[in-house]
């Protein structure tokens, strides 16, 4: 046995042998500073290869006889994940079938994972101390290397501990952006009041100057580019200034703050019954530290997010910290002012938009403890918040806040992990919970608080149904019924606004008949068929059945079956053309792709100087403007027939929460959905914005089919260069885990997946589904183990614990 102290190390080389701790010694130099959390360089193997890893557990003694590698050096002088995201990260890794590498770079802002620069700099209040000052030798910014000796990192560790320094990460190219040039003065505020006395009468730009310094005063050093450009100052100017010794040009380090201005605090309303009764069951769970889980099935302008904001300050008072999240559409500025509007400078807003050196910002302030509320999209479920006193997900049925990569996380389970790990409640919010969370709330693991009418009292907006296959309807050239056509042409000259929204999903590669609407489905599966254009087939993802290509309707035998599929640009243009008056907006993946138009279009339509907003799914949920009072549907049909057996959950989540975006204010709203299955129940629910309707049917449905929620399901995928191979594995695969499933399983494939041809590899699927799995979970991960010398040969597998999308 050895006696020294040793690090358990999880080591950056992704493969199933290499996923377990490592054991390295740690050298007398760096204890203390060698301690769990924290990123270190170590050789792995046989050669001189240096890895990086994170150190899980620093231990005494070591079970290993051999001798045991020293660690090389240390990367981070402060842990970057604490002890709560080293637990998550081994039940994350055995939950999405991932190495527990990927789980735990997963949790950190991506500069980390890049090549950057790690600099050190005083804290603010900490630049005369005299061991910082010593430290950084006169220097603004001293930047750790690799040749920075193991004691240097002692001692910066132990100033960093004491936080009388900061650390700051940049990309390697971005290095220079930390320093700026400022203005300050080493005079006092009298001697320069006293100067500006006696300046010349005709010195005007000096004048202004020494006023704005007066002014300032307490704020100063000031960036010389604010000085120049916000107010006007020329850089003369300063120059003469400092000749006369009133100005100082220094170099400051600058803080990226995304937030930008902050929104003026927004006082809490006066609760409805609805809300102040969810607020005091969430706020009791608060204060007795009891991590429940609620949802709020709340309808569409019922006040869900006043709920949210007013139990997030519930768990401020105690003293602890909240974390919110919501789909990364909704991060609009509607939503984020409302949250910074509230809880202002406290608040950290992580979204895609961001840099990557924003990003690590905001990470730090709220690692440090600055922030006490974090909103962001999926991934920040992993904010280093301690202190954790609310969870909160709103809109928590989006299928967003699945990662469809690997590790494949549901954000709400990692949030109800955490829940339990602070025993602080957890709280999902939607107008249309998932099947799963309302089911669950059924069962009663959840607790189900209910808001049923709109704030005000205003009433659910009124939906009509349009059949399409009317004759008064097919008889139409473009894709707008007369009666659409009608009110959209009313809400104009009432000089209300209008939402179209143009149902589309990625490919609209299904078959639908425009007489009688008929979808052809899988004798099997219950599913639509797919078009696979390779093999000019029709196919089922989920047992592989295929059939020809109809070319009359099997229904009704008209000849008009056809591929479904409309353009937003085309309904642009049959919009522009019908209303050439009308100002109209269009918000689909074209006009959305640049930095921050999303938000600029939301404005836009925000401010009235637009009419119509017209766009896909994006449009559909979190809008809330009062002038909106028609919503127009042009295509209901599409979620409804892709292949997946969520198609009618989708469907109705869609339709009931773009109906939901008109009548939220005074003005009484309206909405118009077109279909060609208007008899469709998830149709005809979500027309009544039914909610518990409509979760009878499908959980009868499920229950027929056995899906999700009363079964679980796997999907397990194979890919390979070569075609046979792929489905050569498949069905090894297939065999491999009937061995172990019981007789209620169920196991569909393997099949071709939707694009069964991505990057020169063919992709096949197994679904399972299943009651009870214990030793298929234990049975896949051996099937991870063993097929690491086939993944060697060019064979992938990916297994999706309760997959979101089947395609
Ligand atoms: N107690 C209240 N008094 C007055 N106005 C309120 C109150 N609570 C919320 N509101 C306002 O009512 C509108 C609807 O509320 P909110 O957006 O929170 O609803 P929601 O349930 O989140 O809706 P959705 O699910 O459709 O997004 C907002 O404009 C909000 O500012
Ligand atoms: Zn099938
Ligand atoms: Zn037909």
């Amino acid at each position: 046995m050895n006696k020294l102290a040793v690090a358990s190390v999880i080591v950056d080389v992704p493969t199933m042998q290499t996923n377990r701790p490592f054991e390295y010694e740690i050298p007398s130099a760096l204890t203390d500073v060698v301690i769990p959390g924290v990123r270190v360089e170590v050789g792995f193997g046989r050669g001189k290869r240096k890895i990086q890893g994170f150190v899980m557990e620093v231990k005494k003694t070591s079970d290993f006889t051999g001798k045991l590698k020293p660690i090389i050096r240390v990367i981070d002088v402060k842990p970057v994940l604490s002890s709560e995201m080293i637990k998550l990260s081994y039940w994350l890794a055995d939950r999405t079938y991932s190495f527990q590498i990927s789980c735990l770079q997963t949790m950190l802002p991506n500069v980390m994972r890049a090549k950057y620069k790690q600099f050190i700099q005083a804290a603010p209040g900490f630049e005369q101390d005299p061991e910082v000052q010593q430290l950084l030798n006169g220097h603004l910014l001293v930047e750790l290397t690799n040749d920075t000796t193991d004691e240097k990192i002692k001692e910066i560790a132990h100033l960093k501990r004491s936080e009388k320094i900061n650390i700051e990460y940049v990309v390697e190219n971005q290095a220079n952006s930390l320093t700026r040039q400022a203005v300050t003065t080493e005079l006092s505020k009298d001697a320069l009041l006293k100067s500006r006395e006696g300046l010349r009468k005709n010195a005007l730009a000096q004048q202004k100057l020494y006023d704005y310094l007066i002014k300032e005063y307490d704020n100063l050093p000031v960036e010389s580019s604010v000085i120049e450009k916000q107010n006007d100052i020329a850089r003369s100017t300063l120059k003469t200034a400092e000749k006369n010794g009133a100005v100082k040009f220094v170099e400051i380090t600058k803080r990226r703050k995304p937030v930008g201005i902050i929104p003026e605090q927004q006082k809490a309303p006066t609760l409805t019954d609805e809300q102040s009764e969810a607020v005091s069951k969430i706020n009791s769970a608060i204060d007795s530290n009891d991590p429940k889980t609620f949802l709020i099935e709340g309808v569409t302008g019922s006040g869900k997010t006043e709920v949210y904001l007013q139990t997030m300050q519930q768990a401020l008072n105690q003293g602890k910290t909240a974390l919110m999240l919501v789909p990364e559409i909704s991060l609009t500025p509607q939503m984020v002012n409302r949250v910074v509007g509230r809880f202002g400078d406290q608040v950290a807003v992580l979204h895609s938009g961001l840099s990557s050196g924003e990003r690590y910002d905001e990470w730090s302030r709220i690692e440090d403890g600055s922030v006490k509320v974090v909103v962001g999209a999926r991934s920040a479920v992993f904010a280093p918040l301690k202190n954790i006193g609310i969870i909160i997900i709103d809109e928590e049925h989006e299928a967003s806040y699945k990662q469809d990569d690997n590790p494949r996380y549901h954000a709400r389970d990692v949030a109800s992990w955490r829940s339990k790990f602070h025993k602080e409640p957890l709280v999902l919010g939607s107008a249309t919970p998932s099947l799963e969370s309302r089911a669950r709330a059924e069962k009663g693991v959840y607790q189900m608080i209910s808001m049923k009418k709109r704030i005000n009292d205003h009433p659910l907006p009124h939906v009509q149904i349009v059949d399409m296959r009317d004759a008064e309807n097919s008889a139409v050239k473009g894709d707008f019924s007369p009666l659409l056509k009608d009110n959209i042409w009313r809400a104009m000259k009432r000089n209300e606004q209008a939402i179209v929204l143009l149902n589309r999903r990625g490919y609209s590669s299904f078959l639908m008949c425009r007489e009688c609407g008929f979808v052809l489905k899988c004798p099997n599966c219950d599913v639509s068929l797919t078009y696979h254009k390779n093999l000019g087939k029709m196919k089922c993802h989920y047992c592989g059945h295929e059939e020809p290509v109809p070319h009359i309707c099997p229904n009704c035998k008209s000849k008009k079956i056809g591929f479904y599929g409309t353009g937003t640009e085309n309904i642009e243009n049959q919009l522009n053309e019908m209303f050439p008056e009308a100002r109209v907006l269009r918000m689909d993946v074209d006009t959305t792709r640049r930095k921050g138009s999303h938000a600029a279009i939301i404005k836009q339509f925000g401010e009235h100087q637009a009419d119509i907003l017209l766009g896909t799914q994006m449009i559909a949920k979190g809008l809330d403007f009062p002038d909106v009072t028609l919503v127009g549907v042009i295509n209901a049909d599409t979620t409804l027939s892709i292949s997946d057996y969520r198609a009618s959950e989708r469907t109705f989540q869609l339709l009931t929460q773009v109906s939901g975006r008109a009548g939220r204010a005074d003005k009484e709203g309206h909405v118009i959905i077109q279909t060609y299955n208007p008899d469709h129940y998830a149709i005809k629910d979500a027309a009544k914005q039914d909610y518990e309707t409509f979760f009878k049917q499908e959980m009868y449905l499920r229950h027929q089919s056995g899906y999700t929620p009363y079964y679980f399901t796997t999907l397990v995928s194979v890919s390979h260069q070569d075609e046979g191979q792929a489905l050569k594995q498949s069905f090894w695969l297939k065999k491999q885990l009937q061995a172990v499933l019981s007789d209620q399983a169920v196991l569909l494939g393997p099949s071709p997946t939707m694009i069964s041809r991505k990057q020169n590899k063919y992709f096949y699927q197994i679904i399972v589904k299943y009651k009870r799995g214990p030793e298929l979970h234990q049975r896949l991960l051996e099937i991870l183990s063993e097929t690491q010398s086939e993944t060697k040969r060019g064979f992938t597998i990916a297994i999706d614990n309760e997959p979101q999308h089947i395609d």
